[in-house]
């Protein structure tokens, strides 16, 4: 092997650096003598902080300062939590690798409440994504969902300084963090469907350069490969980014995967879903027609007002 060094970009949130480090171990155990590197970097997702999600516009919001880097040779890989990559990436650069996913769920927080059901009329209830208000907001109109923002720590001190009754976070982020005992409730998909790659860490890197690609290969699932691109795929025909009311998740179960969609108001007031099941070869396609499926029952009309809105 001649490559000694494999640089990643990441973002400085203890999230993103949980990832970055466990990318960095993963590889360093499977190819011994290479060594591994963090460049830490600050995004305009990171600075913004102010500011709702679904206002602050711009796709990639949290990857382009990382994608630049790749670019101009200072980084090799940028190692991204599936859910926030945008749906086009810059000429040269693609996910190379999906990894093993970890628990897809949302997940409940609260230190007075059981769960959702436990919930009073008129709690407080925090959360930083459309799709996760949306959904709520549907289950429980009586509830009063409000923006939330910031990393995993800043949410779940804001719960605790009493300004929400719960949060809703995902799953995954709580459980690298080692904060799972925060979770009071997992929401399971049939109540909040999650958001298209919740839970998977992806690689991106430059399709040019085929031993870096050989390198990093080893660190990719392909069970969650197949589920990521059908619930990426679904997202991307609708043209959503990574802050809208979208719902996509997926499951394999033998040679079948089985996709379920949804597209909702975020008022709650309209939510349209569908699903289907066909080869997991299909992934992409499958993903596709879904969205053709919501398209058909009105989802560009919501979508279109979100983006108009935001
Ligand atoms: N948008 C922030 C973000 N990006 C990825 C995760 C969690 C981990 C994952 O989905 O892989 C989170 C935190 C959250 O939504 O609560």
């Amino acid at each position: 092997m001649a490559r000694k060094e494999i640089r990643i970009a990441t973002r400085k949130s203890p999230l993103a650096l949980w990832q970055a480090e466990f990318v960095k171990a993963e590889l360093e155990k499977a190819h011994p003598g290479l060594t591994v590197t963090l460049l830490k970097m600050s995004t305009k997702g990171d600075r913004i902080l102010d500011t709702p999600l679904a206002k602050v516009g711009g796709k990639g919001l949290f990857v382009k300062e990382l994608e630049v880097a790749m670019l101009n040779g200072e980084a090799d890989i940028a190692v991204h939590s599936m859910k926030d990559v945008p749906v086009e990436f810059p000429e040269g650069l693609g996910l190379a690798v999906i990894c093993d996913r970890e628990d897809p769920r949302d997940a409940f927080v609260s230190n007075t409440y059981k769960n959702l059901d436990d919930l009073p009329h008129g709690a407080i209830v925090g959360s930083s994504s459309l799709r996760r208000q949306c959904q709520l907001r549907a289950m429980r109109p009586d509830l009063d969902v409000r923006d939330l923002r910031g990393n995993v720590g800043t949410r779940l001190s804001k719960l605790d300084a009493g300004e929400y009754d719960a949060i809703i976070l995902a799953a995954a982020g709580l459980k690298r963090l080692e904060l799972e005992e925060r979770i009071t409730a997992f929401i399971e998909p049939e109540q909040s469907l999650p958001a298209n790659g919740q839970g998977a860490v992806g690689i991106e890197c430059r399709l040019d350069d085929a031993e870096l690609l050989a390198l990093i290969g080893v660190l990719n699932h392909a069970p969650t490969h197949a589920r990521v691109i059908a619930e990426r795929a679904m997202n991307t025909h609708l043209e959503g980014g990574c802050q809208v009311p979208i719902g996509a998740y997926s499951v394999i179960e033998g040679d079948t995967l089985w996709l379920r969609g949804l597209v909702g108001d975020p008022d709650g007031s309209k939510i349209i879903q569908d699903e289907l099941r066909g080869p997991v070869a299909d992934a992409q396609k499958l993903g596709i027609e879904l969205a053709e499926r919501l398209l058909a029952q009105g989802a560009g009309e919501i979508l279109k007002r979100v983006y108009g809105d935001a």
